[in-house]
């Protein structure tokens, strides 16, 4: 199985504090994998290490074949503009300006050309047709977060990382934000890492893994909520027990 990121020995510290303790995975192209643990386990310090959003203390992580640590600060924004899309909880979408101008943004930025057969594809999967020419103040909270979906997939990166995608959303809503992610993924062969506190929402991933501590504790392939919820549970009361480990290494 191909990985479209991988980390290696990765360590991050803060001072003393370890927030990620020599961590080696990677994540297979075309899955969608969720990064669940308790609060300070790791989560984001692990997701900005594997965007090239943030720089290890040890270890090197690998996007695209290409290793994050041989770039410099120029060259890591590139590498991330060109491989990574970003989802965030809050949207995030510029409100001064319409939903399709804020598809194309950054790639406008950037000086690319936005593919606009691409991304009317995917405009329609989401639904948001008849939405481009709002501001996105005039959308629902679901229909913001589709509308940065489908922003983040407009370059065609190699992975989308979502952290809380559907933390601010009501459940139908977070139910199409995860049906979009998962179909992402079915159909198109994107590959989706997203951090999440939602047993549920995690249930819709490939693979989950799970943290604690700094360390991937456990990887489970095909995931239900309810063993999601039992392992945090689990966690949260201090148990380490190490389960067997799916797809993602
Ligand atoms: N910039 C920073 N400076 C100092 N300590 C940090 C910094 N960022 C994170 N930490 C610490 O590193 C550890 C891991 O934090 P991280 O944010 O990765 O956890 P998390 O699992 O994402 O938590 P949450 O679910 O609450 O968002 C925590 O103990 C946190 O306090």
């Amino acid at each position: 199985m191909s990985h479209v990121v991988t980390l290696e020995a990765v360590t991050k510290k803060y001072g003393e504090l370890v927030a990620l303790d020599n961590v080696s995975l990677g994540f297979p192209q075309g899955r969608f994998v969720a990064v669940m643990g308790p609060s300070g386990s790791g989560k984001s310090t692990l997701i900005q290490c594997a965007a090239a959003l943030d720089q290890p203390t040890s270890g090197s992580v690998t996007i695209g074949g290409v290793d994050v640590g041989s770039l410099n600060e120029t060259k890591r924004t590139i590498l991330r503009r060109e491989h990574v899309g970003f989802v965030f909880q809050s949207y995030n979408l510029l409100p001064a300006i319409t939903v399709e101008e804020n598809l194309t943004l950054s790639l406008r930025l950037a000086g690319k050309r936005p593919d606009r057969a691409w991304i009317g594809e995917l405009v329609e999967r989401v639904g948001l047709q008849d939405r481009l020419r709002h501001r996105p103040a005039e959308l629902s909270g679901g229909q913001q977060q589709r509308a940065a979906i489908v922003r983040a997939l407009a370059g065609r990166p190699d992975v989308v990382f979502a952290d809380e995608p559907t933390g601010a959303l009501d459940l139908r809503s977070a139910a199409q934000v995860l049906d979009l992610l998962r179909g992402l993924v079915d159909d198109l062969g994107q590959t989706v890492v997203m951090v999440t506190h939602d047993p549920a929402a995690a249930a819709r991933a490939h693979d989950a893994l799970v943290m604690a501590d700094g360390k991937v504790v456990d990887v489970l392939a095909e995931p239900s909520a309810e063993d999601l919820a039992a392992r945090l549970t689990q966690l949260a009361r201090g148990g380490l027990a190490v389960h067997a480990v799916g797809g993602v290494r």
